[in-house]
């Protein structure tokens, strides 16, 4: 069926906006849709498939754009609406363009040079291949460049995974076990969950295999103090209470107010009254001070470049430089260094990111061991032992997606001499 002919105007509209990297692209294309309500489900679907390709294959798309007519901003529209919908379904083609897209649309990817096919900037993907190679670099850019699959999390507090199994089975949704997370589903398609039961009572999240791997490495147990120190929406804070039983204490620290109010819901979901969420000022808080040598286990899940979602965040890779790397990269060791100093003798400190850059992720970790010479490394191939994950790694858990199907996430463990 074809789609409604302004859907390419649409388009166009949202990638003028998008394409200035003011802000991030889903909000952008949010709040588009709230200007524009007469918009049906089908049409808002398209254009926001239609401007998150052009965002995954802005380099290519350039290219390609560079032959045909109208504005440059119409064919990346066309190609990136061609690329989510297929030729056919766009309407009001001139029978030019119709030809030029069916051109592009048939030429073979694999012959392009190396930066058209990563659709990377340059200094990107100049640090996978020194660390990758070619070869490396480009399967990592590929995995990143497709959009990601819907990953569910049951909620062990209110249902096994089997029986939400059956439940999507009988509503006719096709669901499949994510191969290393034990509580984790994953659906081929993307049904609107908003008004499911399941959903509603706070039977499933919705959470990245990796970042329910990442939770489980915190290992939390029942009665333990536990601090999120870097809590956000509370994906991972919501894992960790479940983990916990609903027992203990679990704070859900972040600089960040508005980001810690879109918790509140998702709690009162999740049925976690073990939770308490609080903001702080800064990593030096006295909330955080009152707290110091009380912890048994703290997650640092860090402020990053973020380059490890670019399957849902495609955007990321146009808007980070690497001054902005180099920025993160103090922040990083000093939010570390603060949440250290809450773990008590053998307590556990999981430094973790979304980023796939060592400068991010193992050059903090190893400043962090040579700083701080009362914690040592456990290896993460005893973490994963222990959480019974059927996981390769050796010192830490470096998860990508052309290799393990997740969003890129890095994780270190620390543990404090006793
Ligand atoms: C990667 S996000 C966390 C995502 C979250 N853990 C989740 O699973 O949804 C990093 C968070 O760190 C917060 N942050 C930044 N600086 C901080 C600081 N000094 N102390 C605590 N949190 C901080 C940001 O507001 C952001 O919410």
């Amino acid at each position: 069926m074809r789609l409604h002919p302004s859907v390419a105007a649409h388009v166009e509209e949202v990638l003028r906006e998008v394409l200035r990297f003011t802000g991030p692209a889903d909000v952008v294309v949010s709040r588009y849709f709230r200007e524009h309500p007469k918009l049906g489900a089908r049409e808002r679907g398209a254009v926001a498939e239609g401007v998150f390709a052009v965002l995954r294959n802005k380099l290519a798309y350039a290219s390609f754009a560079e032959s045909g007519q109208g504005s440059q901003m119409r064919r990346l529209a066309l190609l990136g609406l061609a690329d989510a919908a297929g030729v056919d379904a766009i309407a009001g083609l001139t029978a030019d363009e119709q030809e030029w897209l069916q051109r592009f649309t048939q030429i073979d990817r694999a012959s392009l040079p190396l930066p058209l096919r990563a659709n990377l900037p340059p200094w990107l993907l100049e640090r996978l291949v020194q660390r990758e190679g070619e070869e490396g670099a480009l399967a990592l850019a590929e995995a990143l460049n497709q959009p990601a699959p819907l990953d569910l999390r049951v909620n062990i507090l209110k249902a096994k995974r089997e029986e939400v199994m059956s439940a999507l089975a009988e509503a006719g949704i096709t669901a499949e076990l994510t191969p290393y997370a034990p509580l984790g589903i994953r659906l081929k398609k993307k049904p609107a969950l908003q008004n499911m039961p399941l959903f509603r009572d706070g039977l499933i999240e919705v959470q990245d295999e990796g970042s329910q791997l990442l939770a489980q490495i915190v290992g939390a147990k029942r009665g333990e103090m536990v601090v999120d120190f870097c809590a956000g929406a509370g994906g991972k804070t919501l894992a960790l209470g479940a983990a916990m039983r609903n027992t203990g204490r679990l704070y859900a620290f972040d600089v960040a107010e508005k980001r810690l109010a879109k918790l509140k819901p998702r709690l009162s979901r999740s049925g976690l009254s073990n939770v308490h969420p609080g903001v702080i000022a800064h990593e030096n808080d006295a909330k955080v001070k009152r707290l110091a040598g009380k912890i048994d286990r703290v997650l640092v899940d860090a402020p990053c470049s973020g380059l490890g979602t670019l399957r849902r965040n495609p955007d990321m890779k146009w808007r980070q430089t690497p001054e902005s790397v180099v920025e993160l990269n103090v922040k990083q060791a000093a939010i570390l260094a603060g949440a250290a100093r809450l773990i008590k003798p053998g307590g556990r400190l999981v430094y973790a990111t979304c980023s796939l850059l060592p400068e991010e992720n193992e050059e903090i970790a190893a400043a962090f061991l040579s700083a701080h010479a009362d914690f040592t490394l456990v290896p993460m191939k005893e973490v994963l032992a222990e959480q019974k994950i059927a996981l390769e790694m050796e010192d830490y858990l470096k998860l990508q997606p052309h290799l393990h199907q997740t969003d890129g996430f890095f994780a270190a463990v620390f543990e404090r001499r006793k």
